[in-house]
């Protein structure tokens, strides 16, 4: 590692400047060219994770936060632009006043890393906002900007431009250091702390609200806890007890788990042959969106709110009010959710135009088409807009399941044409799969990446095949908890179990909510791909045919009504029961026992090993691409760290023996792959290439 580069500078006037420069994000770090530091350095958190060493901490937290600089010989003032995130924001918290440009961004994400802060953050945090504030951007690790931070009273002077930062910054520290201004000791502050009882039953209020996340995840609790300590016993206590948490934590599954994930999603924006090439991405400022529905008007939304000028084409003008009415409500509830600037809002609005032509589509940059699954219907756009479009407009499709070299077929445009698989919501969830073919070229993913980027979409790059790697991986969970149902397990014990696993919802709330004919479609596709383990499943048909399409019309496994918790309904259960005649698979014809631990095996490994498959046929580029993958696609519980490195945390030697055994039972959908045969073999790990 580099050596840090600190340096002081004192000024005519007496104030000394501190610049520590440390490339590219001043990890743990004052001052450098562009950002005021993003915190503790996560490649120490590692080494500390790998050898189990926590030696290899920093001691900041008291020596340097506490001692040196709140309550050391002379005032200091933090200058932030850019980041001030985690132990980068904790240093500022210690200075007597923070100065920020009107761009820096400020949190504290350690708990999405499986830690607390532990440099003062729980305790200088609710001093500054008051305990509910606190807790509030604790538990959710969200960023907000420096004109947040100042109206929740963590900054105390917003800048213009970053001329003017260091000069504001200056004049406030000589008004502290010659007695203008007070010299405030953050952690001596009581004037935002409510009373002892008041506070207690704010921290119990959020302690229910933890009870709901998965037992794997303690560090929640623990953080109330060590607020609460600071409460009851002072700040320096707070402080002391934070220490021995965050260091205790650091080694926790949960934390080593997140943080595999952490590093799991930065690889996936780095493509060999793409990213490390000297090529230079272009710009990527209006694109076409085509179809309106639930996808494109969820696509629409998500560019607008990244300052992206789109065209919103629908067929007719019906088809078009509705659409741009749907992107007003995902703007709106944004809003509502206190996510969204109503000022942005309308910001975002206004960058939207709607059309029922091609007219407009002569100066995109990119199409981005997200019509219905109808391979004639897509031919026919792409033929259509080869002839409208810019020479350098990249066009791409939404479709989840079909061919892209299919979809291109009626034009000449091969590189350009690239597969941008968002997951709906699209405004809201965060993947973004780019499927290259074997012609889309190398600036096509290069600019697809840095949309991405743009568009705050984390993206794997992928193959194109039946399912790309999200949802041809996750296919078989859905098929398992089928399976599972025929063989006689109970279907609402199935979404018991597997919610206590970590995942928001059960399989067949999921069936639900997701819409029943879109899972035939799929089965459709999977079937011709993969005859081989595609189970034919007579329930979802049986469940149509009596009336119910899941959330649609409010009937389906659960009953839905406006305002209310889902609740199963039990009159479902003779559907499974003519569904179990059908499929006929309950050896013996009974119902077969399982563990709880059973079920989500029998779920979860069909995965793993559709995964090896994805693997081995160099579908994803890095086997950690489907620990993204399976957390922000499928909401796999990230303190699981992802699918695969789960798996590795049970050994591919016990999940083969499984796979087997359940294939020689119940069938070749459960029959191990080569590639994980392999691995257990010879015992490495999945993740290991
Ligand atoms: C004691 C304390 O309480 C404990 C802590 O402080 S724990 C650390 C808390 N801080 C964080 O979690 C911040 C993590 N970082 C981020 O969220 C994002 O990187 C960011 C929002 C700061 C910047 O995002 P962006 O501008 O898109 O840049 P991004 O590409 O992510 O980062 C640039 C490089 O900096 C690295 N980096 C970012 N944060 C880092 C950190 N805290 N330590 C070391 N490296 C870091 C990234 O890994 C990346 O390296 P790479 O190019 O080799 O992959």
């Amino acid at each position: 590692m580099a050596p840090i580069l600190v340096s002081m500078e004192i000024g005519k006037d007496g104030i000394a400047i501190i610049r520590i420069c440390n490339p590219p994000v001043n990890a743990l770090t004052f001052s450098g060219d562009d950002k005021f530091c993003v915190g503790l350095d996560i490649n120490i958190i590692q080494k500390v994770q790998k050898t189990g060493d926590t030696s290899f901490l920093p001691d900041a937290s008291v020596e340097l936060v506490i001692d040196t600089i709140e309550n050391g010989k002379k005032p200091s003032v933090a200058a932030i632009q850019g980041f001030a995130l985690g132990g980068g924001l904790e240093l500022a918290m210690g200075c007597s006043a923070r100065i920020a440009t009107s761009r820096a961004e400020l949190g504290l994400p350690e708990l999405k890393l499986g830690l607390i802060p532990g440099c003062g953050g729980t305790q200088r945090l609710p001093r500054l906002v008051g305990t509910s504030k606190a807790i509030e951007m604790l538990m959710s690790s969200k960023i907000i900007t420096s004109e947040e931070g100042k109206e929740f009273g963590i900054i105390d002077d917003v800048v213009s431009s970053h001329e003017d930062l260091l000069t504001v910054s200056r004049l406030w520290a000589l008004d502290i250091a010659e007695g203008r201004k007070p010299r405030t000791h953050t952690l001596q502050r009581t004037d935002k702390i409510k009373p002892i009882h008041e506070s207690s039953a704010i921290l119990e209020v959020q302690r229910q609200q933890v009870l709901k996340t998965p037992r794997s995840m303690p560090h929640y609790k623990v953080c109330l806890d060590v607020i609460e300590e600071g409460i009851v016993s002072g700040g320096y206590a707070g402080v002391l007890k934070e220490d021995k948490v965050f260091r205790e934590l650091v080694l926790s599954k949960s934390a080593k788990a997140l943080l595999h994930a952490y590093f799991a999603e930065r690889a996936t924006s780095k493509v060999p042959g793409i990213t490390d090439c000297k090529i230079k991405h272009r710009k990527i400022e209006k694109v076409a969106v085509i179809g309106g529905g639930l996808m494109g008007s969820g696509i629409a939304t998500a560019l607008i709110l990244s300052s992206i000028q789109v065209i919103l084409k629908e067929i007719n003008f019906d088809y078009l009010l509705k659409s741009l009415k749907s992107i007003e409500v995902n703007l709106h509830s944004l809003v509502k959710r206190g996510e969204l600037l109503e000022k942005k809002m309308k910001k975002a609005f206004s960058l939207l135009k709607g059309v029922v032509d091609y007219e407009e589509f002569t100066n995109v940059d990119m199409v981005i088409e997200a019509v219905n699954e109808e391979v004639l219907l897509k031919q026919s756009i792409f033929e259509e807009i080869e002839k409208i479009c810019p020479p350098h407009c990249i066009f791409a499709s939404n479709t989840s399941t079909i061919d892209l070299n299919v979809i291109g077929a009626r034009t000449k445009s091969q590189d350009r044409i690239v597969g941008t698989h968002l997951f709906s919501p699209a405004h809201v969830m965060p993947l973004l799969e780019i499927v290259q073919t074997e012609n889309t070229s190398k600036l096509v993913i290069l600019d697809v990446l840095k949309f991405a980027k743009i568009i705050q979409k984390i993206p794997i790059v992928v193959k194109n095949c039946t399912g790309f790697a999200v949802n041809r991986t996750f296919f078989p969970y859905m098929q398992g908890a089928e399976i599972l149902a025929n063989l006689g397990v109970d279907v609402f014990r199935v979404d018991r179990v597997i919610t206590e696993f970590g995942m928001r919802i059960g399989p067949f709330q999921l069936f639900d909510l997701s819409g029943y004919s879109i899972f035939l479609a799929s089965v459709k596709e999977f079937a011709a791909a993969f005859p081989d383990r595609t189970f034919q499943c007579p329930l979802v048909q049986l469940m149509m045919a009596n009336g119910r399409t899941g959330k649609k019309n409010g009937r389906g496994y659960y009953l839905y009504k406006k305002g209310k918790i889902p609740e199963p309904d039990l009159s479902v259960l003779k559907i499974v029961e003519e569904s179990r005649r059908l499929a006929s698979i309950m050896p013996g014809g009974e119902p077969i026992s399982v563990m709880d631990q059973e079920i989500v095996e029998m779920l979860f490994f069909p995965v793993v090993n559709e995964a090896c498959r994805v693997i081995e046929e160099g579908v994803v580029l890095r086997a950690s691409d489907l620990d993204v993958a399976s957390i922000h696609g499928m909401k796999f519980p990230s303190e699981r760290g992802g699918i695969m490195y789960w798996a590795d945390s049970i050994g591919a030697e016990y999940i083969y023996a499984r796979l087997k055994y359940w294939s020689k039972a119940y069938g070749n959908f459960f029959q191990p792959s080569q590639f994980l045969q392999e691995k257990a073999t010879k015992g490495i790990p999945l993740l290991e290439l």
